[in-house]
């Protein structure tokens, strides 16, 4: 190499230019040819216009942070908490690699080079680095065992994290059977419509209201869908959302294969209406489609987006469950049909639904008693709440 710098030093004055620009065009294969290593760069954000967190990064960091922590010895340090109560003293002290740390890990008895650094626009990119015989490897197999590993991971710990701890299924929910089952298929349809969306160029998305009085299974009923298609669900708090950006970022949070819920909409909207009204009173009657909330910022469009999926552009699946105590209150541009698919109403308990509660928590379906009981759900408005709160000290009658 030393031989070939000093000759190329001489090149101007020995050797005449077409031959120059040979060489210089066969340099970099030659170099390429000769250096036996390749190497990958993903970077923390996309290139795409969207300018979206890129999942492989966050996937490799998370990987990088536990597996080859060990061999790391510059890393960082700060104070995490194990999720659960912040006032509890459960801090844990949780370690990154440092930037321009290399560390190296093994797969399938291949070595791979890891290298945390900055690009020029002062992002974060993983460098990997391996042997050029191992590229198949590393293609195929290395980097799919990164995603499916931290992907499982993050599930798991999401899982344990989320507040939707309900362990209501389709099977325990106590509704009108035949919706039970309408709303069963519907999910089942659009888990197997990736190509259709991709066919007729609609964000693979869809929108369920779940609408009716507090205890009749709304909850439950997230919890029945997150286990029939085994999504993870991201309950979002947007009274912490300031600006239609915020709302954005959330919604990139989010993984494919999830359920987005946002419970108690009216609230939300409450503010929003309010607002619409006091500039309807004030813009001639004109109401606007964009307007400033409270905070500022959000505006009714942004939600539309959010709820839209339009910022998903590769399209991965995504449910959004929306959740209210009063639809009337809703802008109808909210749950027009093609934003919430599907309206859902959970409604009192009614003598099928009993029979199912009665099953799940005694045990029965029949008994002399329940034309009684059949009665009184009939002439009273009673949540399956109230009636699965009751059916422990009903079980002494029933046994009787
Ligand atoms: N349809 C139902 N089937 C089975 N159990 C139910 C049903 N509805 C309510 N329950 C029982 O009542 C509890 C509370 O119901 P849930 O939280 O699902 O109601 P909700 O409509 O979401 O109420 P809120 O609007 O107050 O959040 C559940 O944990 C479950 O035990």
């Amino acid at each position: 190499m030393a031989g070939f710098g000093l000759l190329w030093s001489r090149l101007p004055e020995r050797v005449h230019n077409e031959t120059r620009n040979i060489i210089t065009s066969w340099s970099p294969m030659l170099a390429a040819y000769l250096n036996p290593y390749e190497q990958i760069t993903i970077s923390q954000y996309t290139d795409d216009e969207q300018f979206r967190r890129n999942e492989l990064f966050d996937l490799a960091t998370a990987y990088l942070n536990s597996t080859c922590m060990k061999a790391g010895h510059k890393l960082k340090a700060e104070i995490g908490s194990n999720g659960q109560d912040q006032d509890q003293d459960n801090t844990l002290t949780l370690f990154h690699l440092a930037e321009n740390q290399e560390v190296v890990d093994s797969f399938q008895g291949a070595r791979m080079w890891w290298n945390l650094s900055f690009d020029e626009h002062r992002e974060h990119k993983l460098v990997l680095v391996f042997h050029k015989r191992h590229r198949e490897l590393v293609q195929s197999s290395y980097l799919r065992h990164i995603i499916q590993q931290e992907r499982e991971l993050r599930r798991l710990h999401r899982q344990s994290h989320i507040p939707w701890n309900h362990p209501a299924t389709f099977d325990t929910l106590a509704m009108d059977p035949a919706m039970k089952d309408e709303i069963k298929d519907d999910l089942t349809l659009f888990q197997e419509g990736k190509e259709y969306h991709s066919k007729v160029g609609k964000a693979w998305k869809r929108g369920y209201l779940l609408y009716g009085p507090s205890g009749t299974g709304k909850s439950s009923m997230i919890s029945a869908m997150s286990e029939l298609l085994r999504f993870d669900v991201y309950d979002l708090d947007l009274t912490t959302v300031r600006s239609n950006d915020d709302l954005r970022k959330l919604f990139l949070e989010t993984t494919e294969q999830s359920i987005i819920v946002i419970e108690d909409i009216h609230t939300i909207e409450d503010d929003l209406i309010t607002l619409c009204k006091d500039k309807k009173a004030t813009n001639g009657g004109e109401l606007p489609f964009e307007f400033e909330n409270e905070k500022g910022k959000v505006t009714l469009s942004g939600l539309l987006n959010f709820v839209d999926g339009l910022w998903s552009p590769f399209g991965g699946e995504r449910i959004f469950v929306l959740t209210t105590n009063h639809v009337d209150k809703l802008d109808p541009a909210l749950i027009r049909q093609g934003r919430m698919d599907m309206h859902i109403e959970m409604s009192y308990c009614r003598f099928e639904a009993f029979k199912m509660l009665a099953n799940n928590y005694l045990g029965v379906t029949e008994h002399p008693l329940f034309a009684e009981i059949q009665q009184l759900l009939e002439t009273t408005n009673t949540t399956p709440a109230e009636v699965a709160h009751n059916l422990m000290p009903l079980r002494k009658w029933l046994i009787i």
